[in-house]
């Protein structure tokens, strides 16, 4: 579990992180959505230590990192898959890491057992592709068995492959019983893989709910219909109070179900060749709520009361 209270972080007049509160679940895949320089990497920074609050406070299960008597076996992190030496093996990379944090050797092998990459363990690191390197890095990671785990932007640049390989493995780790939190900009892969999502804009929260709820509430339900007698069916509709849009050659019918428009057309004896109920998609869902919290449009607003005002506040308490 990861506890953050009032976590702020000021560099010098620049606000990064500003009274952030928010909860990472053990047992699920959490994604930690935001518009570039909303304070993602400054929140995990602080999360591992590697950056001290100016206000507020991050726990892990508990204790803050720097209270941590043997950090890596509670709290692992993969947060640049190129941090490692390049001429060094996968396996002599791993076997330092383990020897300077006092983790028995025996985890080396397998942890490269567990990311797929024991039979290229003795190459050397600086000629592994993007996805070996994410993979040891992740391997780097779990060295220490810890139960939470953080990857900031860990299929950046990745195959379809290695996109899926991380979302199974994840989703693993999670069902493991794992607290798991990942950043992401790839937000149609953040759908499939996270099912809570903890979204910021300008250091501030924006969302805390489960995934679905996040795109249920942010987006509009609608109802996509086509027939050969699209005229009169839209009057029918319309006649039954819902707002109606064409889209080539379609009716798209809002806050309706596809069952109140197929027995509207069946009550009527009108033919449709489709009646599919649309889904609002993460996309739709995070502009719609992020759209004012865009750093590089800083000059239409005041700032960070823009973030505030467009906050949907029963997303920010959902999911608690
Ligand atoms: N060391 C630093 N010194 C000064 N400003 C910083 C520093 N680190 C981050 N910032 C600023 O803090 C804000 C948040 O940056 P951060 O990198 O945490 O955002 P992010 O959400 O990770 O962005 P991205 O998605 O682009 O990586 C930005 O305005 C950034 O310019």
């Amino acid at each position: 579990m990861i506890e953050a209270v009032g976590l702020t972080k000021h560099y010098g007049r620049t606000v990064a992180v500003d009274n952030l509160s928010f909860t990472v679940k053990p047992g699920r895949v959490t994604g930690f959505l935001g518009p570039n320089g909303a304070g993602k990497s400054t929140t995990m920074r602080m999360i591992l230590g590697l950056d001290r609050p100016t206000a507020g406070q991050v726990l892990i299960d508990g204790t803050p990192y720097r209270d941590l008597r043997r950090p890596l076996t509670t709290v692992g992190a993969l947060l640049d898959a190129k941090w490692v030496h390049p001429n060094r093996s996968a396996r002599a990379h791993l076997r330092w890491l383990a020897k300077s944090n006092r983790l028995p050797e025996r985890r080396v092998a397998e942890v490269l057992d567990q990311v797929g990459l024991t039979k290229v363990a003795g190459r050397r690191a600086g000629g592994f592709s993007l996805g070996m390197a994410q993979r040891l890095g992740i391997a780097a990671a779990l060295l220490g068995d810890p139960k939470v785990l953080l990857f900031d932007e860990p299929v950046n640049g990745l195959d379809p492959e290695g996109i899926l390989w991380i979302r199974q493995f994840m989703q693993g780790l999670a069902a493991e019983g794992r607290t798991v939190l990942v950043s992401s900009h790839l937000l149609s892969e953040m759908a499939l893989t996270a099912q809570d999502l903890v979204v910021i804009g300008r250091g501030r929260l924006i969302a805390q709910s489960s995934t679905a709820e996040f795109v249920e509430r942010a987006t509009e339900n609608t109802v996509r219909v086509r027939s050969p007698q699209l005229d009169r069916l839209r009057v029918l509709i319309e006649q039954r109070g819902h707002a109606v849009r064409e889209d080539d050659g379609a009716l798209v019918v809002a806050e309706a179900t596809s069952e109140q428009i197929g027995e509207i057309a069946g009550a009527a004896g009108v033919v449709l060749h489709e009646l599919s109920p649309q889904r609002g998609s993460l996309e739709q869902a995070f502009m719609q709520l992020t759209g004012d919290s865009v750093e590089y449009r800083t000059e239409l607003g005041n700032g960070l009361n823009e973030i505030v005002a467009g906050t949907d506040q029963r997303l920010v308490s959902a999911g608690r």
